[in-house]
């Protein structure tokens, strides 16, 4: 277990990830809890609590996609290439952070960072390695209001288990903005999102599907439509991609509203859990396993 406890806030763009930040800078310094931020998001402008530790302050994507001509894309790419082989700007202040604080580290929306190609996985490996040995987790947040276009939401959800395969970190999932989806969702719905229900993509309408024949061909044979997916096909890829879900079930929800302290304080304490800060602040007493050993003897009888 490592000596420092961190976690990596992820997500596409806008799905609410610096307001998070601030929120949980806000709950922690409200418990008397010290946090070290860190924002890795060389686009970023504002901030309502200002970092401790910039990227901007190593390299701006302004001046990047100015000098080497780059698209925003590609700008963010070199920025953290050039972050991983500047690695010391961030290790040597981190290596000062002792055990009490939550570093917490503000990433970019481009979710292809960590899905498609291997940066923040290896920048996440020096943090977690070595002298700095951060126990990290990962919160992963998907906005709430996806959830009304039920083939986003799962397509969300795949990103989110995308980033777990690549991360390989604890990892919470978080449903932020619930305020903009309370009241206008029954419970029991919300819940089906919140564990997601792969029914829900089963019995998704088969809207979107196109056929189109070329001139001259039977146009009752579908075999003959040119293009896309047949509706046996459409539904057989749903299903395939429901159950992969399915039975990937380490993914389901927490939900975050940024204004609603509670929230922050449950997802605090799942972060906590995934850090194993918790276990480190609660030492064991001992004897403490051979009572959990009698409680699973009971259990099992
Ligand atoms: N209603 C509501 N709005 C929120 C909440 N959290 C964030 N927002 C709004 O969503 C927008 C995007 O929030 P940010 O925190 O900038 O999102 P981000 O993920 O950091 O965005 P990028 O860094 O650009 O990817 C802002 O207008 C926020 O005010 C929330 O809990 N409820």
């Amino acid at each position: 277990m490592g000596s420092k406890y961190g976690t990596i806030v992820m997500g596409p763009a806008g799905a609410g990830k610096t307001t998070f930040c601030s929120a949980l800078i806000r709950h922690l310094r409200n418990n008397k809890r010290s946090c070290f931020y860190v924002n890795l998001d060389p686009a970023a402008e504002e901030f309502v609590y200002e970092p401790d530790l910039d990227i901007r302050d190593l390299i701006s994507l302004e001046d990047v996609m100015e000098e080497l001509h780059l698209g925003p894309n590609g700008g963010l790419i070199y920025c953290f290439e050039f972050l991983l082989e500047n690695m010391d700007f961030l290790t040597e202040p981190l290596d000062d952070v002792t055990e009490e604080y939550l570093i917490i580290i503000d990433m970019p929306g481009q979710i292809e960072l960590y899905t498609h190609v291997p940066i923040i996985p290896s920048l996440v490996k020096t943090l977690g390695r070595g002298s700095l040995n951060i126990s990290m987790c990962a919160a992963y947040l998907l906005e709430s209001t996806f959830i009304v276009d039920r083939a986003k939401f799962f397509a969300g959800t795949l990103s989110a288990m995308s980033a777990m395969l690549m991360m390989e970190l604890p990892h919470v999932n978080i449903l932020s903005k619930m305020d903009l989806v309370k009241g206008q969702v029954a419970r029991k719905e919300l819940k089906k999102f919140i564990e997601p229900d792969i029914s829900l993509l089963q019995d998704a309408p088969e809207s979107g599907l196109v056929y189109e024949y070329k001139d001259g061909v039977d146009n009752e044979d579908p075999r003959n439509a040119d293009n896309v997916m047949s509706g046996d096909s459409f539904a057989k890829l749903n299903r395939a991609v429901g159950n992969l879900i399915d039975e990937f079930s380490l993914v389901s929800f927490l939900k975050l509203d940024a204004e609603d302290e509670d929230s922050i304080g449950t997802v605090l304490s799942y972060i906590d859990d995934a850090t194993q800060f918790h276990e480190a602040q609660e030492p064991r007493e001992p004897g403490d396993d051979l009572l959990m050993d009698a409680d699973a003897d009971a259990d099992m009888g």
